[in-house]
C-alpha cells in the first residue's frame, strides 16, 4: 500500500483529493456526543491541506435507505471538522449533484470540503456490481487523486470505499496504516490468556466472528444485545429483547465447541431489565431492575449487564495477557443502564494486560464514561471492521489500496 507520505511526495498541490472518511459520529439530534472519528481523520486532512491539496472528505453516517433524510446528514460533522483544523469547510448538500460539483469547483489550494452523506445514494451500498460502478464513476470525476482514512468501513464492500481507489491513483492515510499496524500484531504472536469481550447492537453482523474466535481466544465475554441469543439458545426467556432467531443453532454450536475446545464461554449471569427503551435524549430515570439472567420476565426488555455479571467479567479480565473488546455491554448512553459498559472499561484500566477496545460506539462509551484514552493500548475507530480483520478476511477497503 502506498502511503499518505509517498503520495504526497508524488505532488499533489492544486490536486483534487477524494478522502474516504468514516465520519459516522454518535448524534443527539444534530449535536455530535463523541467526535473521535473526525479527530481521528484530522492528521491525513491535515496533511494534505499543508500540502496544497484540495480536499474532498466523504463518508457515510448511520444507515440512511438510499435516499436523503435529514436525520443522517454530515453537516455536524463538517462543522465539527472545521473547528478542529481551523479552517473554513465548505459543505456540499449533495454527493455528486449540482452542490458537489460547484462546491468541489469553488475549493482552492489547501481548502477542504465535505460532501453529504455517501448513503443517500443507492449505489454506495448496491450489491449489484453496475450500480455500485456507476456511482463510482461519478464520485471519480470530483476528485484525481484517492486517500481511503475510513478505517471503521474498510469491511464494506460499498463503492467510495471498493470501487473508487480502482479508478483513481489511491494511498493508504495515516488511520488506516496505524490501525492496521496495531490489528496485525493480534493476528500473530498474541500474548496469552487473550480475552475477548463481544456486545453491542449489530448482533447479526457480528456473531459470525465467534466462528474464528473459537480457534484463537483462551475466553470469550458475551454481553450486550449479543447475549439474548445466547440466554435464549439456553432454552430461558429473554422477554423483548434483541434477538437473532435464526442464529440460535450457530450459537449452540458454537457453545458446544467451545465446550470440547476448553475455551471459556462466559454468559451474563445476571442483568437489568425494564418494561420501555428508555429515551436516549432526554435520559430521564428510568423503571428498572437486576433480574437472573435465567429468569426475565416476559415481556421486559434486557438492556445492561447486573453487577454480579460485573463482578465475574472483571475477574475473567484481571489475568488476560491481551484483551480485545468490541461492543457496549447495555445501552450506555442512558445512565441507567452504563454500568456493565463502566465496569469491562475499568477492568481493562486496571489489568496490565493489552487491550484493544474496537468500534465506533465502543470507544465513544469509553471516552463519554470519562476514562482516559491512554489507559488502553489501543482504540480503533473499527468494530466491525476490526474483527473481519481479527478474522482474517479480505477487506474490500483494504484489498481495493493494494498497488
Ligand atoms: N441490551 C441491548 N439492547 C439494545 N441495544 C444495546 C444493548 N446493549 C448495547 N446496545 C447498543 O449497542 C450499540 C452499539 O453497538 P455496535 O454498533 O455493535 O457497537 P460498536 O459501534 O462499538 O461496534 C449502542 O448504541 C448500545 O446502546
Ligand atoms: O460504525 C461502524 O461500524 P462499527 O459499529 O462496527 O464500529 C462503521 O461506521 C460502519 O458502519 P456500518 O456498520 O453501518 O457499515
Amino acid at each position: 500500500m502506498k502511503t499518505i507520505d509517498e503520495l504526497i511526495a508524488e505532488g499533489v498541490t492544486g490536486k483534487r483529493v477524494f478522502v474516504r472518511a468514516d465520519l459516522n459520529v454518535p448524534l443527539s439530534g444534530t449535536t455530535i456526543t463523541d467526535d473521535g472519528r473526525i479527530r481521528a481523520v484530522q492528521p491525513t486532512v491535515e496533511k494534505l491541506v499543508a500540502a496544497g491539496a484540495r480536499v474532498v472528505v466523504a463518508s457515510h453516517l448511520g444507515r440512511p435507505k438510499g435516499a436523503p433524510d435529514p436525520a443522517f446528514s454530515l453537516a455536524p460533522a463538517a462543522a465539527r471538522l472545521g473547528e478542529l483544523i481551523g479552517a473554513d469547510v465548505a459543505f456540499a448538500t449533495d454527493t455528486v449533484g449540482e452542490s458537489a460539483r460547484a462546491t468541489v469547483a469553488g475549493l482552492g489550494d489547501g481548502q477542504v470540503a465535505v460532501l453529504e452523506n455517501l448513503r443517500f445514494n443507492p449505489g454506495e451500498t448496491s450489491k449489484d456490481d453496475a450500480e455500485r460502478g456507476a456511482f463510482a464513476d461519478q464520485l471519480a470525476e470530483l476528485a484525481d487523486l484517492y486517500v481511503g482514512d475510513g478505517f471503521g468501513a474498510v469491511h464494506r464492500k460499498h463503492a467510495s470505499v471498493f470501487d473508487l481507489p480502482a479508478r483513481l491513483p489511491h494511498a493508504a492515510g495515516d488511520l488506516i496504516a496505524t490501525e492496521v499496524g496495531v490489528l496485525k500484531k493480534l493476528t500473530e504472536n498474541v500474548e496469552r490468556p487473550y480475552a475477548v469481550v463481544l456486545g453491542g447492537s449489530k448482533v447479526s453482523d457480528k456473531l459470525g466472528v465467534i466462528d474464528h474466535l473459537l480457534e484463537r481466544a483462551d475466553r470469550i465475554l458475551i454481553g450486550g444485545g449479543m447475549a439474548y441469543t445466547f440466554l435464549k439458545a439456553q432454552g430461558h426467556e429473554v422477554g423483548s429483547s434483541l434477538l437473532q432467531e435464526d442464529q440460535i443453532p450457530a450459537v449452540l454450536e458454537y457453545l458446544k465447541r467451545a465446550e470440547d475446545k476448553g475455551v471459556e464461554f462466559v454468559l451474563p449471569v445476571d442483568v437489568v431489565v425494564s418494561e420501555t427503551f428508555p429515551d436516549l435524549k432526554a435520559k430521564a430515570p428510568t423503571e428498572h431492575r437486576t433480574v437472573p439472567a435465567d429468569a426475565m420476565p416476559a415481556g421486559f426488555i434486557g438492556l445492561d449487564n447486573g453487577p454480579e455479571t460485573n463482578k465475574l467479567y472483571a475477574s475473567k479480565l484481571a489475568d488476560a495477557a491481551t484483551v480485545f473488546w468490541n461492543g457496549p455491554m447495555g445501552v450506555f448512553e442512558h445512565p441507567d443502564y452504563a454500568e456493565g459498559t463502566r465496569a469491562v472499561a475499568q477492568a481493562l484500566v486496571d489489568s496490565s494486560g493489552f487491550s484493544v477496545v474496537g468500534g465506533g460506539d465502543s470507544a465513544a462509551a469509553v471516552r463519554t464514561l470519562g476514562f482516559d484514552e491512554n489507559a488502553f493500548g489501543h482504540i480503533s475507530t473499527g468494530g466491525g471492521a476490526s474483527l473481519e480483520y481479527l478474522e482474517g478476511k479480505t477487506l474490500p477497503g483494504l484489498a481495493a489500496l493494494e498497488d
